[in-house]
């Protein structure tokens, strides 16, 4: 056993009993027990060498060490350059060849001119300054004996004055003492001069670096580089994010215009809640290249993509860049003046729906008049509330007539009950079915105001489906075979939209339709091109936008893919000459007023009061009219009395098939003799409300009379 001990002493003292050494091992302290082996000198050293230079202290001391050196390299760099600007035709130089990479050579032009007048100024000074030795020692000569002949002069007048002969020197004496007292003065002054001259110069070399940031973005104080985020646009921050846009012609141009590069740009106009600034391309760029780089621009102005919008205005080669102050879009615009301002009128001719703001904080409104609409966007971000906000002031004027097909029907439109003569509400393919006939009965009033005699005018007529994708996509066949959805010649919806597009607007039935997500199976490109207005909230994809807005708008900057889906609920980019959009530009950005659900039935409250008694139809009848008399009475409401005119209409909305074709001669051969025909009043055709029941009354009496017998 005694073998297998190991001593941890050279020589073991003498135990005096033979008892075999027990090894005591000391408790493993927490450092040894199963640590790694203790580094290594070095290591340490290296460790704590990065830890001290990594630590923020030292950052910011090698910041400040790298910043203020190259203030002074920077200052002495830009002190030079001036200098040798002044000195040299360099500034000429460099302007021509600004120009003329920007393709300007109108102004190389000019500036070639201004240079070569500069050299030949410069040309007439060399040739002077070789007589002018010359001419400085006789002017020395002359100014010499002028001043002494001045001071003799003083001298004799002051010795007559004085009666004293020797003051004739004295103010040549005088001179000399002040010449002496100069001395004294700079052989005081010029040691400390000449020992502060260099550091004095070196302050104002430092001052320029740092009056004009001349140190790398990095070593500039914190607050300074974090400040860039929303930081104010400057030319030259403009030019700098255009330069580092990857665009490499635009990138050597603007390298090649050095200083001059803020010469693409325009002036900066204050727009709103931002600013706005053409910029000049030089030749070799296209404007679709910087509009494909929104997102690269935008960041290197310190910005989000949302908050910098790219149009194309008229002049050639020029791109608008719309650039929003920090955050300023995320701040709500204020309620709608529909709900502020209670008296408020709508006319549908000549007024324009107040409808929200544009980007430069300008009212943004819309005429409505002969308009086809369609609002298109992904689901959420307000495009039943865009339309309903049009629709609500539309609806102040009386002599607008709605018909609205709400294939959603979660009561978005439900105020307008009393207002429209036909609300549908609701998404199933009966609703669809209903919504397609109550277009078709638009097209059938379209068709009967097409055929009256000229010179008729017409009430406006407004056929307004939300939701229209799911007529598109309803696959319900009628009794005939006909689809109701789907874009084929038979297709019932698509064909009504369509011969209403076609022929509508000159009579005043206008298809108004919001649609959701486009594609082209839920919104066929016949009808998207056949809306004047087109306004879409955020999309999707690119592709999406062009079929919301067409190609036209998108190419020349539209672009509703880029809104923040969520984020930017009720701003649309419409394009439509129904608003003004400024000129080149093929849209606008607009920013809606929000009006909810309560504000909208408190106007459409005051709408109603506006008009009298209009009786909404919540469904269609299809079916033969069994009872003309009574759909009569029904479509005439609580009015005291209504126009032959738009008792037909009104017949033929709810049934279509029935009474679309009726005419007055139809309508005067049902009510003869029942005491309730049509009668002039204030010289139009009208039928009595209280005639027709009393019709209907006597109908039903004699009715039951004849049964009972
Ligand atoms: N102009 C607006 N400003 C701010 N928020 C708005 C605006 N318009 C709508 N919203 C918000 O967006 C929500 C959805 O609006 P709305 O129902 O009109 O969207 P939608 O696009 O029609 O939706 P869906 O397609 O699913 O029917 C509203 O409840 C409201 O909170």
């Amino acid at each position: 056993m005694t073998d297998n001990v190991v001593h941890l002493f050279k020589d073991p003292p003498p135990t005096a009993d033979k008892t075999p050494t027990t090894l005591a091992v000391p408790e493993a302290s927490p450092q040894t027990a199963g640590a790694p082996p203790r580094p290594s000198s070095w290591r340490r050293t290296v460790r704590r060498v990065r830890v001290v230079a990594t630590d923020e202290r030292t950052r910011s001391a090698g910041r400040a060490v790298v910043r203020h050196g190259s203030y002074v390299v920077g200052g002495t760099r830009i002190v030079a350059r001036r200098a040798w600007d002044g000195r040299t035709a360099a500034r000429y130089e460099r302007m021509i060849r600004a120009a003329e990479a920007a393709g300007n050579l109108e102004v190389a032009a000019e500036w070639e001119e201004r240079g070569r007048q500069y050299r030949a100024a410069r040309h007439q000074r060399r040739m002077d300054l070789l007589t002018s030795p010359e001419r400085v020692v006789k002017n020395a000569a002359y100014a010499t004996g002028g001043t002494l002949a001045g001071l003799l002069l003083l001298g004799v007048a002051l010795a007559v004055a004085t009666k004293e002969p020797g003051d004739v020197v004295v103010p040549v004496m005088a001179l000399v003492e002040l010449c002496r007292l100069l001395v004294v003065i700079a052989t005081v002054v010029w040691g400390p001069l000449v020992t502060l001259g260099p550091w004095l110069a070196l302050c104002g070399l430092w001052a320029v670096g740092r009056h004009q940031q001349a140190a790398p973005q990095w070593a500039l104080p914190a607050q300074q580089r974090g400040s860039d985020a929303g930081a104010p646009i400057t030319p030259s921050i403009v030019v700098t994010a255009l330069r580092d846009l990857g665009i490499a012609p635009l990138r050597k141009a603007i390298k090649e215009m050095g200083d001059a590069g803020a010469a693409m740009l325009g002036p900066i106009r204050i727009a709103g809640c931002g600013v706005e600034v053409d910029v000049t391309l030089p030749s070799g760029v296209s404007t679709q290249e910087v509009q494909g780089r929104r997102r690269k621009l935008a960041e290197n102005l310190s910005r989000h993509e949302h908050e910098v919008f790219i149009t194309i205005p008229t002049a050639a080669r020029t791109v608008r860049l719309w650039i929003a102050d920090s955050g300023a879009l995320d701040e709500p615009i204020g309620p709608s003046p529909l709900v502020l301002d209670a008296g408020l009128r709508a006319d549908y001719k000549k007024g324009k729906a107040p409808w929200g703001q544009d980007l430069r904080g300008d009212a943004a409104a819309l005429s409505l008049y002969q308009r086809h609409m369609l609002v298109t966007g992904v689901s959420n971000q307000g495009k039943t509330a865009a339309v309903r906000a049009l629709a609500l002031w539309l609806a102040l004027d009386p002599s607008v007539e709605f018909r609205i097909a709400d294939l959603k029907g979660i009561g978005d439109w439900a105020m307008f009950d009393g207002i429209a003569t036909v609300l549908i509400q609701g998404p199933t393919d009966d609703h669809v079915i209903q919504a397609t006939e109550m277009v078709e009965s638009g097209v059938t009033e379209m068709e009967r105001r097409l055929t009256s005699p000229p010179g008729t005018t017409f009430p406006p007529l407004i056929v307004l489906v939300d939701e229209a994708q799911l007529a598109f996509m309803c696959p319900v066949k009628d009794e005939e075979g006909r689809p109701y959805g789907g874009s084929k010649a038979t297709s019932r919806y698509f064909m009504a939209a369509r011969k209403i597009h076609n022929q509508g607007r000159a009579v005043n039935v206008l298809l108004w339709q919001g649609t959701q997500d486009p594609t082209d199976q839920n919104l066929p490109k016949l009808v998207r091109e056949g809306a004047h207005t087109r306004a879409s909230l955020a999309l999707g994809t690119e592709s999406q936008a062009r079929m919301a807005l067409g190609d036209k708008a998108v190419d020349g900057g539209a672009a509703p893919h880029l809104l923040r889906q969520g984020l930017d609920k009720g701003t649309l980019v419409v394009a439509s000459d129904g608003i003004a959009i400024p000129a080149g530009q093929a849209s606008i950005t607009v920013r809606t007023h929000y009006i909810d659900d309560d504000q909208a039935a408190e106007i459409a409250a005051r709408a109603r009061a506006l008009r009298d008694g209009v009786t909404t139809l919540t469904v269609l009848d299809t079916d033969e009219p069994t009872d003309p008399l009574a759909d009569i009475a029904a479509v005439i409401g609580t009015a005291p009395r209504v126009l032959t005119q738009d008792v037909l209409q009104r017949l033929a909305t709810t049934n279509p098939k029935a009474y679309g074709a009726w005419t007055h001669t139809d309508l005067r051969r049902v009510l003869e003799g029942t005491g309730a025909e049509p009668y002039k009043s204030d010289g139009r055709m009208v039928v009595s409300r209280d005639r027709i029941a009393r019709a209907l009354a006597n109908r039903d009496t004699d009715g039951s009379a004849s049964a009972a017998q």
